[in-house]
């Protein structure tokens, strides 16, 4: 007998995170659907960023590298979605493909991970501190000049057994991903996201497909969250104004004022000396275009220099 044709392709990363994030995403829409779970194929992908391990993603030009080889089999017709962590995507998109659909978001805030210090404040003078992010490094340095940073790539299960190996004392990791690893247990303190500012787009799963794809787009429409959508496309169109590759420590946060969702947004140079601060309120349909707006401020405040500045 002949199994029915799959439902949906699923394209993702291999690792563990990614493959939760797919299932988490089979799951919505084989409850949504009412089709079994078997019929939505996860096909993981390799890419060039799970390759190279050793080179910060800042080396070279980070972001699409985790993305290309999955958007390729999107346009091969190979997947019908890709899911991703919205945080990793450049912010343009090769054309034919669209990321419409945000998964309500996860926890946005950093967490500080140590095997045997209770928060960033009571680590040792000069300890050594892991990580790749320029961002995370230069907010460290902002709170603790005297901490040595050190580069910590790999998934998040490479990074705790290097912590386990002594290669650093603490690191940073997003909440989000360690939350849907189920291994917040191992989170020590949880950073304050108005003085952490936290990736754009950080802990919300993207949804990626061909704009020509009508059946899928109706298939994945009822699983976007509204409020983690404008958020998140102001929080892309902010960086997409300041070309936040991965060479700029840039961090975004969407809050609540009161009744009026703002995007605060922070440029901080790499030694954590200089940050420069902007903010403005998201409309509900002018998300993309508020968050634009921060952008350019952000950018008129950091003045002609700050490419000099912030990405040297
Ligand atoms: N750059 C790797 C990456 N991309 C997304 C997440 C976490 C999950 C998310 O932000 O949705 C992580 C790990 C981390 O930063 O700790």
């Amino acid at each position: 007998m002949q199994s029915p044709p799959p439902f949906l392709r699923i394209g993702t990363r291999g690792s563990p995170l990614a493959l939760a994030q797919a299932h988490q995403t089979r799951d919505r829409l084989s409850a949504l659907h009412g089709v079994e779970p078997d019929r939505i194929a996860i096909i993981p992908i390799s890419t060039g960023g799970d390759r190279l391990t050793d080179v910060p993603l800042s080396a070279f030009g980070g972001k699409g590298l985790f993305s290309r080889e999955i958007e390729a089999a999107l346009a091969e017709g190979i997947i019908d979605i890709g899911v991703h962590s919205s945080k990793d995507m450049a912010t343009t998109l090769p054309p034919g493909l669209v990321m419409p659909v945000f998964l309500e978001r996860e926890d946005v805030r950093d967490a500080f991970i140590s095997l045997g210090h209770a928060n960033l404040e009571s680590l040792p003078e000069g300890a050594l501190f892991g990580t790749s992010s320029i961002r995370r490094a230069a907010q460290i340095l902002r709170a603790r000049p005297d901490l040595a940073i050190v580069p910590f790539r790999g998934n998040v299960q490479t990074r705790l057994r290097k912590l386990g190996e002594g290669v650093a004392e603490a690191t940073l990791l997003a909440g989000a991903g360690l939350n849907r690893l189920d291994m917040a247990d191992r989170i020590r303190h949880w950073l304050d996201p108005e003085i952490f500012l936290p990736a754009p787009a950080q802990g919300a799963i993207g949804i990626e497909h061909r704009a020509d794809d009508h059946r899928t787009a109706d298939i994945v429409a009822p699983l976007n969250h509204p409020e983690t959508a404008r958020a998140v496309k102001a929080e892309r169109a902010m960086l997409q104004i300041l070309d936040g590759s991965c060479r700029t420590p840039i961090g975004a946060l969407t809050t609540w004022r009161g009744p009026q969702l703002m995007l605060v947004a922070e440029l901080v140079s790499p030694d954590g000396r200089i940050t420069i601060k902007a903010e403005g309120p998201l409309g509900e349909d002018t998300a993309q275009a508020d968050g634009a707006a921060v952008g350019r401020m952000l950018k008129d405040r950091a003045g002609p220099d700050f490419v000099k500045v912030f990405s040297p």
